[in-house]
């Protein structure tokens, strides 16, 4: 998610079951082309491609499929009760999402992000007019060829092993979809990812179509895991887009937003969320007014009125909201928020 999409909250829902993380959407131009878009775009960390355990009811995921080769126990999930037979160990998955219409250039960001993703995405789903106008994003659904040659040329610079994937829209027109899935897949795409909105169709405005993400995913006729997008809100909604689609895999944005844990099956931010999200954001430097963001987000469902809601939207400073926070009792001043606290007060 552009802005939202960064380390601290990738971190944050990996912990709850969030299988595969994506990076915001980064123009693969500007990528190679400019060390400062690179370092400020872009973060992650030795941790945040890890180890972790999956319920063996889950081994058909998307993330299983990708890596069935066990790797020495570290990182995000492990733990001994994991050892059980019913578990089996998989890793945590980050890919890099670029907008590109240029084939060497997205080869030329892919190159340079390779040593730090397990993945690269390709965006041919962002509506904005400024994308359109520039030919990336959701201009690139009825440009199938394109899309082959920019994938192609991908896999050909990163090695065919290395994973690219595809986020798409469907289309009014199914086939449009057909043609534009086929073409992904001859160019070797390994993961599709399919929104399931036209690109005239807002989130807000029109409700996600399972049907069409149904057709996509039947245009791939099996060669490559499918993850289906699209109002998922919660635990539940996800296992009915699954089964609706018949996809491997399920894709929340504005769902985990208000709720990081929701594919853990939490029906609201657990407060050890917000906390860890206090202590990763203070960890990794997220900037204030995107600390501020996120946690509004998260507590959207706590603000008993909307003055409330107002106040808390009208702070201004780490400190504001951990004294919220505090007040609230969904921290103590110990651990991670002292050290966040301790870290204004140093900043100051
Ligand atoms: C704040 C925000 C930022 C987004 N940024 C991206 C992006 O960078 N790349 C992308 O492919 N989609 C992006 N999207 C679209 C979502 O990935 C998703 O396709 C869309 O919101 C529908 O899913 P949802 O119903 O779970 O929100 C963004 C959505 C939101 C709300």
């Amino acid at each position: 998610m552009v802005r939202y999409g960064k380390l601290p909250f990738r971190a944050l829902v990996s912990q709850y079951e969030t299988h595969l993380v994506w990076t915001p959407m980064m123009l693969a131009a500007e990528f190679s082309r400019s060390a400062i878009a690179r370092d400020s775009d872009f973060s992650t960390s030795t941790t945040e491609r890890g180890t972790f355990y999956l319920p063996e009811a889950h081994a058909a995921s998307p993330v299983a499929e990708w890596d069935p080769s066990p790797e020495p126990s570290r990182g995000i999930h492990a733990s001994p009760s994991a050892r059980s037979k019913r578990m089996r160990k998989v890793k945590g998955r980050l890919l890099i999402q670029f907008a590109a219409n240029d084939p060497v250039q997205l080869a030329e960001a892919a190159e340079l992000a390779k040593p730090y993703v397990d993945g690269i995405d390709l965006n041919c789903g962002c509506p904005q007019k400024w994308a359109y106008h520039e030919g990336i994003g959701c201009a690139l659904l009825r440009k199938p060829d394109l899309v082959r040659d920019l994938v192609r040329t991908t896999k050909q610079r990163l090695g065919w092993n290395f994973p690219v994937s595809v986020k798409i829209r469907i289309d009014d027109d199914p086939a449009r979809t057909h043609e534009l899935v086929t073409q992904a897949l001859a160019g070797g795409a390994d993961i599709l990812t399919v929104h399931g909105r036209t690109r005239h169709q807002s989130s807000e405005g029109h409700p996600v179509n399972p049907e069409g993400i149904a057709f996509a995913t039947s245009c791939a006729k099996g060669a490559v895991p499918v993850v289906a997008n699209g109002d998922v809100f919660s635990l539940e909604d996800g296992e009915a887009l699954r089964e609706k689609t018949g996809v491997r895999g399920v894709m929340s944005a504005r769902g985990l937003l208000a709720n990081p844990a929701l594919f853990a099956g939490h029906s609201r931010t657990p407060d050890a969320a917000v906390q860890e999200f206090v202590r990763l954001s203070t960890a990794h430097g997220l900037i204030f007014p995107l600390f501020h963001r996120h946690t509004s987000y998260m507590l959207e469902s706590r603000f008993r009125t909307r003055r409330d809601r107002i106040a808390f939207n009208g702070l201004t400073s780490y400190a504001g909201v951990l004294d919220w926070l505090e007040a609230e009792e969904l921290v103590g001043l110990g651990g991670g928020e002292a050290a966040a606290r301790g870290g204004v007060v140093r900043s100051l």
